[in-house]
C-alpha cells in the first residue's frame, strides 16, 4: 500500500501520483489530505514549493468523483447518451419518454427564511410574521433550457399575504425583488426585479394558484392560473437565465399555503388539470430537473441523479490570482485525474484576456471543476453562464492575494454557493497559501469558513530551507560604470525632464536615482556572467521595466545592440561584456546560443504571449524569464536555480512568493536581490489607464503628493522589512559578484549546486519518513513472525491429534 493510500487516497489518484514520480506525500499533503477527505474546511499555510496544489487537488478530485458516481443513475434508467450532454430543446422528447419520478419534490427545509415553517412532508409552509415577508424554495428545480413545460399548484389556506412563482436558487427569497425571481401576489400584482405590475386578479383564502413554467425553445416564460383559469403570460424568461435552474418559490406574510407538485403517490390529485402541454413538476422527466444539493441526501435522490446525468454542473470552484497560475493548476488537476473513470472528470479553465467562445462551449459540454481567475469567473456567474447550484468545494489558492485584491468578488461568489446544510453535501471551503497570516485572511475566513482546521506547519510565512538569499548593494557613488554610454541601457524615463549632474562629487538625488537605473542592468549582466547563469527568473517592478530590460538584454545578445561595455566593475576596471553571443555556453543548445536570450511574462502581455514565454522558458529555449509579480506566486518551473530581484517588491510577502519560485520540491535555489543604497524615483500612477512613461518628456514627474505620478522608492527600508520577516539578515555578495564564502563552502562540502536536488537527491523528507517508519516496520515484521510461528505450532498439534 502506498503512503498516499494510507492517507485515504483512492487507487486511481495514487496511480496518477505514481506516474508523476511522487513516492511520498509532502508534510502539507500528509496533514491536509485526510482533513479535506474528512469533510472539513481547511486553511493551509506551508512554504512555497511544498506541494500545496496536490494537497488540495487530490482530495477535491476524490470527493468530486465520488459525488458524481453517487449521482450517476443505474444504466437502465439513464437517458440515451445523446440527450445526456446538454439540456437543449432537442432532448426533450427523448427525455420525456424517460420519465422517472422526481420523488424528492417538496418544499426545502434548508432553503427558507428562518421564520417560515415547513411541514414534515414538505407540502405546507407557514409564516406568522406580520411585519416581514419570508420565503421558501422547492427542493427540485427545472433547467430553463430543458425545453419542457411544468406546473405546480398552491392552495391558499388563510387570509394572510402570499406570493408564488419561480426563482433561481441564488435569488432572494423575497420573491420578485431581484432579477432572478418571478412572482404573482395575492394583491393581483406580478413582481420581478422589484417591479410590481398589475396582473390577473387578486387571490386569497381557498384559491388555488397554478404556477406554470414554459421552457420551450420558442421563448417560453412564466404564467399563472387562478382556480384553473389561465391568467395569461406574466414574464418571458430573459436570455441571461437560459442556463439557470428555476425552483418553485413561495413567499408569505402571516399566511399558510399548501403545495401540490402532482406526485403520483404522496400528493392528492391536483385541484385543476394543468393547461395543455404542461406536466406536474413531480412527473417531469429526470433530464429536465435538478435537485438542490441538500435535498439529494448524499446525492442519492432520483432528481439529483437525473439532473447530474443530464447536465454536468460544476462541483468545485477553484480561484487563482493570475491566469498563468490558473492554467498551471488546471493542468495539474487534469494530470491527477487522468485515471479516473466512470465518470471521468472534466476541468475547465476560465481566465480573462482570451476568447470566451471555447470556455462557453466547454460549459455546454459540462464542466465538473472550474479553475479560473476572479474576473472571468464572476462575469460568467453573473451572466448565468456558470451555474453554481451544485458546487461542493470553494478553493482559494494563494488565498491572501485573492482576498486582498478581490474581497468583494469572493463574497459575491460565496453568497451564490449552495451551503448545503449539514453532512456530506455541505460546502467545503479551502484556503491555501504560503502566507496566510494576515488579519484580512482571518476576517474573510470568519465569514466564509465553518470552524476551519488550520494546517500551519512551520509558523508564520515559513520560507523553504532550500533557498539561499544574497543581495548586491547597488551604489552608484562607488560604482561609476553607469556613466558609460555603451551598451545603451533603457531606463524608465522618470528623469527625462531632470538636469543630471554627473560631475559633482555629491550628485543630487535625481542624478543618483537615474544612476541606479543605469547601473542595475549592467550589474545584472556581470552577475549572470559571474554565476555562469543560463537560467533565471528576473523580477522587475513594472511592465515597463520588464520591456526596457528585455530591450537591453536583447541588444546585448543580438550582438549589435550597444556593442561592448567600455569598462566594467567598480573603479572602471573589470572585464568587458562582449556585445555578441558566446560569452559563455549553457548546457542546452537549442535556442540558447544567445547568452542573454529572454522573454517577458507580465500583465500587459497577451495571454498567448505569456503562455509562449513561459513555455519557451520551461523548455529551455530561452535563458531568462523577465517578469512582474504576476509570476511571483505559484508558478512551478522545475529545477530553477536562480531568482533575481532587479527591484525589491514593496510588500514583503511578495518577496516570500518571488523567491519561492526556486528551492521547490527539495531542489536548491538562490535568490539574489539588487538593492539600491540610494533612493530611486519610480513611476507610481494613480490614474487608471494613464501611462506617463510612454511620453516621459511631457509627463508630470512630480511625486504623487505634489500631484504627479512618481514616488521615491527606498529599497534599504524594504530590505529591512524583508529581513525582519525572514528573521535574519541577508548576506551581501562580494565585490566581484561571487557567492559569500559561507555559501560557497557549504555547496562545495555537500557536492551541491543550485538547481539540483539537495543532498545529492535523497530528500530530507524521504530520509525522515524512512526513519519514522523504521520502528513500525520492525514491529510488523516481528508480529508477522510470531503469527506464522503460532500457526505452524497449531498445525503441528492438529496433525498430532
Ligand atoms: N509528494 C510529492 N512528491 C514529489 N514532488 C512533489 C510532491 N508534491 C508536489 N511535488 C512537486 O513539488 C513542486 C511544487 O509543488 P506545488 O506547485 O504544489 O507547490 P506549492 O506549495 O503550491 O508552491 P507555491 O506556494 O509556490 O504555490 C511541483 O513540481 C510538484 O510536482
Amino acid at each position: 500500500m502506498s503512503v498516499f493510500e494510507e492517507l485515504g487516497v483512492m487507487p486511481e489518484l495514487c496511480k496518477a501520483v505514481e506516474d508523476l514520480g511522487w513516492t511520498l506525500p509532502t508534510p502539507v499533503q500528509v496533514e491536509a489530505i485526510p482533513l479535506i477527505l474528512g469533510g472539513g474546511d481547511v486553511m493551509a499555510a506551508a512554504e512555497t514549493g511544498s506541494g500545496k496544489t496536490g494537497a488540495f487537488a487530490i482530495p477535491v478530485l476524490q470527493i468530486v468523483h465520488e459525488a458524481l458516481r453517487q449521482r450517476m443513475r443505474p444504466p437502465s434508467a439513464a437517458p440515451a447518451a445523446s440527450s445526456a450532454s446538454s439540456p437543449g430543446p432537442g432532448r426533450s422528447s427523448k427525455a420525456a419518454s424517460a420519465s422517472s419520478t422526481a420523488a424528492t419534490c417538496s418544499l426545502s427545509a434548508d432553503d427558507r427564511d428562518p421564520h417560515v415553517a415547513v411541514s414534515a412532508d414538505g407540502r405546507r409552509a407557514q409564516s406568522r410574521n406580520e411585519k416581514s415577508w419570508g420565503g421558501v424554495r422547492g427542493s427540485v428545480g427545472v433547467f430553463a433550457a430543458c425545453g419542457g413545460k411544468v406546473y405546480y399548484e398552491v392552495t391558499v389556506n388563510d387570509e394572510g399575504l402570499s406570493r408564488v412563482g419561480w426563482s433561481c436558487r441564488t435569488a432572494s427569497l423575497d420573491l420578485g425583488t431581484d432579477k432572478l425571481g418571478f412572482g404573482y401576489g395575492g394583491t393581483g400584482k406580478k413582481s420581478h426585479n422589484r417591479q410590481f405590475d398589475t396582473y390577473g386578479e387578486p387571490f386569497g383564502a381557498g384559491d388555488v394558484i397554478g404556477c406554470l413554467l414554459d421552457c420551450s425553445s420558442g421563448g417560453g416564460g412564466v404564467s399563472f392560473t387562478r382556480n384553473g383559469t389561465p391568467l395569461g403570460p406574466a414574464f418571458s424568461l430573459p436570455p441571461a437565465l437560459s442556463n439557470q435552474i428555476l425552483y418553485p418559490t413561495i413567499c408569505l406574510k402571516n399566511a399558510e399555503v399548501s403545495v401540490n407538485f402532482g406526485a403520483p403517490s404522496g400528493d392528492p390529485p391536483l385541484a385543476h388539470p394543468p393547461p395543455p402541454g404542461y406536466i406536474p413538476l413531480a412527473k417531469a422527466p429526470d433530464a429536465w430537473v435538478l435537485a438542490a444539493p441538500e435535498a439529494g441526501g448524499g446525492g442519492g435522490g432520483a432528481a439529483a441523479a437525473a439532473g447530474a446525468a443530464s447536465v454536468r454542473l460544476p462541483v468545485c470552484l477553484i480561484l487563482e490570482p493570475a491566469r498563468d497560475l490558473a492554467e498551471q493548476t488546471a493542468n495539474c488537476i487534469r494530470d491527477f485525474g487522468r485515471h479516473l473513470a466512470a465518470p471521468s472528470l472534466s476541468c475547465g479553465l476560465f481566465v480573462g484576456g482570451v476568447d470566451p467562445g471555447p470556455q462557453l462551449r466547454s460549459l455546454r459540454e459540462g464542466v465538473d471543476i472550474v479553475v479560473g481567475t476572479p474576473g472571468r469567473v464572476v462575469d460568467f456567474v453573473e451572466s448565468g453562464k456558470i451555474v453554481l447550484d451544485q458546487v461542493r468545494f470553494f478553493v482559494l489558492d494563494e488565498a491572501d492575494r485573492l482576498i486582498s485584491d478581490n474581497p468583494d468578488v469572493i463574497l459575491k461568489l460565496f453568497a451564490r454557493l449552495p451551503k448545503g446544510g449539514t453532512g456530506v453535501n455541505r460546502l467545503q471551503v479551502l484556503l491555501f497559501s504560503a502566507t496566510l497570516h494576515s488579519p484580512e485572511v482571518r476576517s474573510m475566513a470568519d465569514r466564509i469558513c465553518v470552524t476551519p482546521t488550520l494546517v500551519d506547519l512551520k509558523g508564520r510565512d515559513a520560507v523553504p530551507e532550500t533557498v539561499d538569499h544574497v543581495l548586491i548593494r547597488v551604489d552608484p557613488r562607488e560604482d561609476r560604470s553607469w556613466l558609460q554610454s555603451r551598451p545603451q541601457v533603457y531606463t524608465d524615463g522618470c528623469h527625462a525632464l531632470d538636469r543630471l549632474d554627473t560631475s559633482s562629487p555629491s550628485p543630487p538625488a535625481e542624478t543618483l536615482s537615474e544612476a541606479v537605473k543605469r547601473l542595475k542592468p549592467r550589474l545584472l549582466v556581470r552577475l549572470l556572467e559571474s554565476l555562469k547563469c543560463d537560467q533565471a527568473l528576473i523580477f522587475c517592478r513594472t511592465n515597463h521595466d520588464c520591456d526596457q530590460l528585455e530591450k537591453y538584454l536583447n541588444g546585448l545578445g543580438a550582438g549589435g545592440g550597444g556593442g561592448g561595455e567600455e569598462t566594467g566593475g567598480k573603479g572602471g576596471g573589470g572585464k568587458g561584456v562582449a556585445g555578441g553571443a558566446g560569452v559563455f555556453r549553457g548546457k542546452r543548445e537549442s535556442g540558447k546560443e544567445n547568452p542573454f536570450s529572454c522573454v517577458v511574462l507580465a500583465g500587459a502581455r497577451s495571454v498567448d504571449e505569456r503562455r509562449a514565454a513561459l513555455s519557451a522558458f520551461k523548455e529551455g529555449d530561452v535563458r531568462f524569464l523577465i517578469c512582474t509579480d504576476v509570476a511571483a506566486r505559484g508558478l512551478d518551473i522545475r529545477e530553477l536555480p536562480y531568482v533575481i530581484n532587479m527591484t525589491l517588491p514593496d510588500r514583503s510577502e511578495d518577496y516570500i512568493h518571488r523567491i519561492g519560485r526556486v528551492g521547490r520540491a527539495d531542489t536548491l535555489g538562490l535568490a539574489i536581490s539588487l538593492v539600491s543604497q540610494v533612493p530611486e524615483k519610480v513611476w507610481y500612477c494613480t490614474v487608471k489607464g494613464l501611462k506617463p512613461w510612454l511620453a516621459p518628456d511631457a509627463a508630470n514627474t512630480k511625486t504623487t503628493d505634489k500631484g504627479g505620478h512618481t514616488i521615491w522608492y527606498d529599497e534599504r527600508s524594504l530590505l529591512s522589512s524583508i529581513e525582519t520577516r525572514l528573521g535574519r539578515p541577508i548576506p551581501a555578495m562580494s565585490e566581484d559578484l561571487t557567492l559569500p564564502p559561507e555559501l560557497r563552502e557549504r555547496l562545495a562540502a555537500g557536492g551541491e549546486a543550485y538547481g539540483q536536488q539537495r543532498g545529492g537527491g535523497t530528500s530530507k523528507e524521504v530520509s525522515e519518513h524512512l526513519e519514522q517508519i523504521a520502528a513500525n516496520v520492525a514491529q510488523l515484521a516481528s508480529l508477522e513472525w510470531s503469527v506464522q510461528s503460532s500457526f505452524l505450532r497449531l498445525k503441528q498439534r492438529w496433525q498430532k491429534v
